[in-house]
């Protein structure tokens, strides 16, 4: 057991079952359970006004459930005890315009037994140069980065990331999504809430999907490829030749021919009796984001 966890008992990071929440006339989550196993990252995910920071906010304490029961390494979320264990990103940030990132990170880390060094945080998220400016004129992204390493300062052993990177730029993503794995790699739990699908897929073990507030779809990344069960077939064919048979729906891009098919082993067999001059065939699981997509179009059709 690593230093994060070894004070949280042997409860998962997170247990929530069956949480029902309105907000006015809307009902926000229904019936929402899900759990994150310590040393697992979990992506919650779903359209605009899905449910996702409601959530969030009922798992960090933020707001209460209306129904159900919510467990923080065994104890109740928003107590005391499940607090000192959790480091969060919002997804707003607001910080006193006269305080320097140093003052803020000193100042937080100050609450904390174990905190990780100013120093390290600096340079994992690149705060180096913005470390002792004044916040008032920072752009959002250089504000994101602050509120980022602020997640991790208290060294805890469960981050909650609301769409942590929102507003970063290219470098600023790849230094998140790095740091997140290796946080989770070395025993850190992380709940992560994105509309970026390689985001989720870099970063996360499993994936909650919700819907207007309840569960659509779960599972590990790898199941839900399974479930989904197509692959993208490529392959070159020579100049002016055009794919017959199944293959007749491929489409030339990116220099190559590809089709997407449920069937790939027997598409691959069909292509290479018809057209013996295929060369450089590949075969590869569709990524996330087209994977969610034809379920939703499966769904549809249904
Ligand atoms: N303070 C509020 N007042 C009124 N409605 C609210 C409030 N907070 C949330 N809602 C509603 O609850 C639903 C869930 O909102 P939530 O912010 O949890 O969605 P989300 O999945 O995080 O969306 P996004 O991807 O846009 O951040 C939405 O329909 C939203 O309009």
């Amino acid at each position: 057991m690593d230093a994060r966890t070894s004070q949280c008992g042997s409860a998962p990071a997170i247990s929530a079952r069956a949480i029902g929440k309105r907000i006015g006339r809307i009902e926000a989550l229904s019936d929402l359970s899900l759990d994150l196993h310590r040393g697992e990252a979990l992506g919650l995910v779903g359209t605009n006004g899905a449910g996702k920071t409601t959530a969030l906010e009922i798992l960090q304490g933020l707001r209460r459930a209306d129904t159900g029961k919510a467990d923080i390494f065994g104890v109740p979320a928003g107590s005391i005890a499940a607090r000192r264990h959790i480091g969060v990103t919002p997804q707003n940030t607001d910080f006193p315009e006269q305080m320097s990132p140093r003052e803020v990170l000193t100042f937080a880390a100050a609450h904390f037994d174990r905190p990780q060094k100013v120093s390290d945080l600096v340079a994992t998220f690149g705060l180096g140069r913005l470390i002792d400016r004044r916040m008032g004129g920072f752009s959002g992204g250089e504000t994101r980065r602050l509120a980022l390493a602020l997640a991790f300062v208290g060294n805890p052993a469960l981050v909650f990331a609301d769409e942590p990177t929102a507003g970063l730029d290219t470098d600023g993503q790849e230094m998140f999504k790095a740091h997140a794995r290796a946080y989770v790699e070395a025993g850190g739990s992380l709940l992560l809430t994105s509309h970026h699908w390689d985001e989720i897929e870099q970063v996360c073990d499993r994936i909650v999907m919700i819907d207007r507030g309840r569960v659509v779809l779960e599972g590990t990344l790898d199941d839900i490829r399974r479930r989904a069960g197509h692959c993208r077939i490529s392959f070159d064919l020579p100049e002016g030749a055009t794919p017959s048979g199944r293959a007749a729906d491929a489409r030339y891009g990116d220099g190559r021919w590809q089709i997407v098919s449920a069937d790939s082993d027997g598409l691959v067999r069909e292509l290479i009796a018809t057209e013996p001059r295929v060369a450089n065939l590949h075969v590869i699981p569709l990524d996330l984001k087209d994977t969610i997509a034809r379920l939703n179009q499966e769904e549809t059709e249904r």
